[in-house]
C-alpha cells in the first residue's frame, strides 16, 4: 500500500508494538517492492498509558527513536528528532538503533509487570502473615532506587499489552535458545494469573464457602480506572470464576 502511493523517498515509522526484527521485515518488503524509491524504517514505539495518553503525549518521560546506524538511516533519525523537538527537551529524545528500540518497548512494559507481580507477590505473603502490603510498597518505595510507582497490589495486571508484550520477550528468548530467560517472564504472567485465583477464592470463602445462586455485583469492569477499554481486564477472570460456582452476576 505504500509503495502503491509513494512517488519519492520516504520515512516509514514504526509506532506499533513488534516482535523484534518487523522493522527489517517492512524494510525488506518495501524494498522488494520499491521501483527505484528509497525507504528508511525507524522505530519510534508508543509509551502512552490509557487515561493519561495527552498528557503523556505532551510531557513524555523519554522519546525514542531507532533506526538504521548508516548516514541514511541517521538523516531518518534527525527528521523525525526535528519534529519531536518543537515540543520534547532534547535531552529526553534518545536515539538508538533499530534493534535496540524495538527491544526496549518490549523491556519496558516487562518491568512494570514484573513489578506488579511482585507486589501481588507480597500481598500473599502478607495475607499470611498480617503484614500491611500498602504499607510494604510505602516503606520500599521510598527508597529511591526502587521509586514508589507501579507498587500499588491489585487484583492482577490487565489490558491489552502487558501480556502480549512478555509473551512476546518469551517467543523471542526462546527463539534463541534462551529457555531460563524465558521461564523467567512466564512466571511473570504465572504470578498475576494466581493472583486473578487468589481473588475469586477470597470472595467465595469469606461468603461460606460457596457463592452458588447468590448476586454478586461488579463495579468498574475496565482493566484499570479512567478508561472504557475492558480488553484483557481481570474482572473477565475473575466473574469466569465466579461464574463457575454459579453465581448471579451484575455488571
Ligand atoms: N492502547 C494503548 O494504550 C497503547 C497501544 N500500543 C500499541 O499500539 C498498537 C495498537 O494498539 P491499539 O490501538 O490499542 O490496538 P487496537 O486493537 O485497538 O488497534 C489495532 C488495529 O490494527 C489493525 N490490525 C491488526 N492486525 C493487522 C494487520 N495484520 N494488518 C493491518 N492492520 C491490522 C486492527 O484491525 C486494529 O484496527 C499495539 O501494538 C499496542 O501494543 C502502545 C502503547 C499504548
Ligand atoms: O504498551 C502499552 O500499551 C502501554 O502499557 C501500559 O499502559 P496501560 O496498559 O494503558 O496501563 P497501566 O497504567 O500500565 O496499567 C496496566 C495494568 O496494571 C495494573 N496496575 C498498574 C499499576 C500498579 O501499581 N498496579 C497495578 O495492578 C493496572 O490496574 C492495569 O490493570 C504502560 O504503562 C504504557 O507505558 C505502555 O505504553
Amino acid at each position: 500500500m505504500i509503495v502503491d502511493v509513494s512517488n519519492s523517498n520516504k520515512i516509514v515509522v514504526e509506532k506499533s508494538t513488534v516482535p523484534m526484527k518487523t522493522a527489517e521485515a517492512i524494510e525488506k518488503i518495501l524494498t522488494h517492492n520499491s521501483q527505484g524509491i528509497k525507504y528508511q524504517i525507524l522505530s519510534n514505539p508508543e509509551f502512552l498509558a490509557e487515561g493519561t495518553a495527552i498528557q503523556d503525549l505532551f510531557i513524555p518521560d523519554r522519546v525514542l527513536i531507532g533506526g538504521r546506524e548508516t548516514p541514511d538511516g541517521q538523516k531518518a533519525i534527525q527528521a523525525l528528532k526535528d519534529v519531536y523537538a518543537h515540543w520534547v527537551p532534547e535531552d529526553r529524545i534518545i536515539t538508538t538503533n533499530l534493534w535496540t528500540a524495538e527491544l526496549s518497548k518490549l523491556a519496558a512494559n516487562a518491568f512494570l509487570a514484573q513489578r506488579i507481580s511482585s507486589i501481588n507477590a507480597r500481598s500473599s505473603l502478607c495475607e499470611a502473615t498480617s503484614a500491611d502490603v500498602a504499607q510494604v510498597s510505602h516503606a520500599v518505595g521510598k527508597d529511591t532506587r526502587i521509586g514508589s510507582k507501579f507498587l500499588n497490589a491489585s487484583v492482577g495486571f490487565g489490558g491489552s499489552c502487558f501480556q502480549k508484550d512478555i509473551l512476546n520477550l518469551v517467543y523471542i528468548c526462546e527463539c534463541n535458545g534462551l529457555t531460563e530467560v524465558a521461564n523467567y517472564w512466564k512466571q511473570v504472567i504465572k504470578v498475576n494469573d494466581n493472583q486473578k485465583n487468589h481473588f475469586v477464592n477470597r470472595i467465595v470463602s469469606s461468603m461460606f464457602n460457596t457463592v452458588s445462586g447468590k448476586k454478586i455485583d461488579v463495579l468498574g469492569f475496565a482493566f484499570k480506572k479512567d478508561t472504557g477499554d475492558t480488553r484483557e481486564t481481570p474482572a473477565i477472570d475473575m466473574c469466569k470464576g465466579l461464574l463457575g460456582d454459579k453465581a448471579r452476576l451484575s455488571i
